[in-house]
């Protein structure tokens, strides 16, 4: 069931649900204005129709970027956040305030501290600085529309100290926006680097580290999986076990480097063979372990000849043109009371029988 909190804000999406929360934020602190506008209107210090008009204009804004907040649109644009719109609108509308009313504005002014305040956390120290000189401008527009209106309402020498005040304020609260943006850099950067440690801490507990397919933990991890759901669904289960003949001979011949550039070769052109939900490890030094769910054996000898033809077939720039890889590969099927091991003893017997009958051959110990 929706829970009202989430009529208002998107719980299931943490980034909207982040700019939804800033917003209800800034729209309490508008609610707090509108009240303190109302003590100028009891105090006799704003008309009525002054605090319906900002009042009005208040609600009208807010009820505007809510519903862009809301609908997702702002997803689209380059601030999704809407940080500097409603920055903007926020001058404007505390000028508006400033035009409506009559006297002691310098009680008002302190809101533009809290504008400064979010400016200082969310903006880069150009942008504060562009804002903080926007928000002059508006209070001195607004000053010079009343002056021109209605001259009894401005005491402009108190006017012109209260400007002064805030453009202090302006090149100060940059400074703290450029340390405060700094730092935010600072644990982005380590966020980064964070996950990418992460990263590498969970290919190298799964990944083989010389040929990048699973290791031999992980794809018998991968086994017991499938064998436990072949078992309960009834499902075919095929593995292959696919072992690189008389490799110790390339190893003394040529050298380590160029067996393990085999072994890596022989690994991405097994990879490129595999659907997305077939499993590829590296069983042991030369040996691969394929694990094919929901095939059963006639559909997995057809699959083993294609990797047989795939590994055969790879040249090797280290080695002479004539050199050429065999393979034997060994086939077994999922039966009702195998284990992971039985079924990996039965795929390699059939490997090793294949290569006793001279290697670069397939062999099924089920079909004998
Ligand atoms: N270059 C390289 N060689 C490896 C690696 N891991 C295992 N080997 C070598 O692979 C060879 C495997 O030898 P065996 O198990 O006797 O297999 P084989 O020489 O292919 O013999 P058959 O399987 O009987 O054809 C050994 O020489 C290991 O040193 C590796 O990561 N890199």
């Amino acid at each position: 069931m929706t829970s009202p909190l989430e009529l208002v804000v998107p719980l299931h999406d943490p980034n909207q649900s982040l700019r939804l929360r800033r917003f209800l934020l800034a729209a309490l602190v508008y609610g707090v204005a509108i009240g303190l506008m109302g003590l100028y209107v009891v105090l006799g210090f704003m008309t009525l129709v002054g605090w319906q008009i900002t009042t009005a204009a208040i609600l009208a804004v807010n009820g505007v970027i809510y519903t862009v907040l809301r609908s997702g649109r702002n997803e689209r644009l380059r601030d999704p956040s809407l940080t500097g719109v409603q920055m903007f609108c926020t001058c404007l509308l505390m000028a508006l305030t400033m035009y409506q009313v009559d006297s002691a504005r310098g009680a008002l002014l302190l809101l533009y501290l809290v504008l400064l305040m979010f400016g200082v956390l969310r903006l880069r120290q150009w942008q504060f600085m562009a804002l903080g000189l926007f928000a002059l401008v508006c209070y001195a527009a607004a000053i010079a529309a009343v002056w021109q209106t209605r001259p009894w309402a401005v005491n402009m020498d108190v006017e012109l100290l209260q400007l002064a005040a805030m453009a202090t304020l302006v090149p100060c609260g940059g400074f703290f926006a450029g340390y405060v943006g700094g730092l935010r850099r600072k644990l982005r950067d380590r966020h980064i680097a964070l996950q990418q440690a992460r990263e590498q801490a969970h290919d190298l507990r799964v990944l083989d580290p010389l040929t990048a397919v699973s290791n031999r933990s992980r794809i018998i991890e991968f086994l017991e999986y499938e064998v436990a759901r072949a078992a309960r669904l009834e499902q075919p289960l095929s593995v292959i076990m696919l072992d690189l003949d008389r490799f110790k001979r390339i190893n003394r011949q040529y050298g380590h480097p160029v067996g393990d550039e085999v072994l890596k070769r022989v690994a991405e052109r097994l990879q490129g063979a595999m659907r997305s939900i077939d499993g590829l490890g590296r069983y042991g030094g030369e040996e691969f372990l394929v694990v094919l769910p929901d095939t059963p054996l006639a559909e997995a000898s057809v699959f083993a000849e294609r990797l047989r033809e795939r590994v055969e077939g790879c040249r090797f720039a280290s080695l002479p043109p004539t050199f050429k890889l065999s393979v034997s590969v060994g086939l077994a099927e999922f039966r009702h009371g195998d284990g992971v091991w039985s079924l990996i003893e039965r795929a390699r017997g059939a490997a090793d029988h294949a290569l006793d009958a001279g290697g670069g051959r397939i062999d099924a110990t089920e079909s004998r």
